[in-house]
Parts: C-alpha cells; sequence; structure tokens
C-alpha cells in the first residue's frame, strides 16, 4: 500500500471516498438534497483541499469550508449521526487504500477538522452560522 503522499492518491481517496459517502442511505440526500451539489465541481474542490491540507498547495483551495458548511446546516440540520458516519467512512477509505505517515496525519486531521466543525454547527440551534 502507498502512502497519501501524491495529487495522483489524494484523487484515489476522494473518489473512494465519495462512492461510499454517496452509497450511504443517511449521507447521499446531504450532498444531493440538501445542499445539491454537482459532483464534477465538488470533488475537484475537494481534492483542492486535502491537497492544501497534505501537500501544502498554495492557491488551490482558498474558500471558507466552514462557511459551506454552515449553510448547508442552515438548509438541513446535521446531527451527530452524520459527523460520526462521516468519519466511519473517511477512516475506512484510508485504511483500505493508504498506509504511511501522510496517511497517519491524514486520520488525525480529519478527527480534528470533524470535531472543531460539529462544535461549531450545533453550538446554537437558533443560529448555526459562525
Ligand atoms: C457531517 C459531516 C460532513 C458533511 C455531511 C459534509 C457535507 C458537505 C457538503 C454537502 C458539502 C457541499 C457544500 C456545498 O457545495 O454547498 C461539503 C463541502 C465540503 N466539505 Fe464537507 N461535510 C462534512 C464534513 C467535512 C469535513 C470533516 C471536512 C474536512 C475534513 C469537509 C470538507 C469539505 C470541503 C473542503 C468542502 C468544499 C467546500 C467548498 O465548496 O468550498 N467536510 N461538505
Amino acid at each position: 500500500m502507498t502512502d497519501l503522499d501524491s495529487p495522483q492518491a489524494i484523487h484515489t481517496l476522494v473518489n473512494a471516498f465519495y462512492e461510499r459517502l454517496l452509497n450511504d442511505p443517511l449521507m447521499r440526500p446531504v450532498f444531493m438534497e440538501t445542499a445539491q451539489i454537482r459532483i464534477e465541481d465538488h470533488l475537484p474542490t475537494i481534492e483542492a483541499y486535502w491537497r492544501k491540507m497534505l501537500l501544502g498547495e498554495q492557491g488551490g483551495y482558498t474558500r471558507h469550508m466552514v462557511a459551506r458548511h454552515a449553510a448547508v446546516h442552515a438548509k438541513g440540520p446535521l446531527r451527530h449521526e452524520h459527523f460520526e458516519r462521516w468519519g466511519q467512512h473517511f477512516h475506512q477509505t484510508l485504511d483500505a487504500h493508504f498506509q504511511g505517515p501522510m496517511t497517519d496525519r491524514a486520520h488525525v486531521l480529519a478527527d480534528r477538522i470533524l470535531a472543531n466543525l460539529e462544535r461549531w454547527l450545533t453550538r446554537s440551534t437558533t443560529s448555526p452560522v459562525p
């Protein structure tokens, strides 16, 4: 197994991860109904995000990801089970394809961001937008 240390590896990760997310009856509606993503725009964005986080790419992903999730949360509340399931799919995808120091880093980063995101979005029941 290879490490998650190249744009090609990140491409593989994102495709395999979304394969899981979009085949999960709990998660699919968040993407396809609540957020109504265009998959051909969304997946390159997610890849750019992970290239920034893991490979330090500058100028690729420049948006405010918390605000994006706050907008989704305002349309259809993200519950604890969504966060938990997102994490399960992410970690399982990593385990199935990758191994090494950068992979370890991705596990840790994802858990940290996931916990922060949930805290930000669910800290108030009336005003989810930070
Ligand atoms: C409950 C867990 C999560 C759910 C249900 C979720 C769902 C979504 C959805 C529906 C979008 C599309 C937003 C839109 O285009 O309107 C999105 C975007 C995104 N998500 Fe998540 N997400 C979750 C957690 C995370 C985590 C933990 C990360 C990072 C570690 C992440 C990274 C991103 C990024 C980078 C985008 C792109 C935002 C943009 O368009 O700039 N998400 N997410």
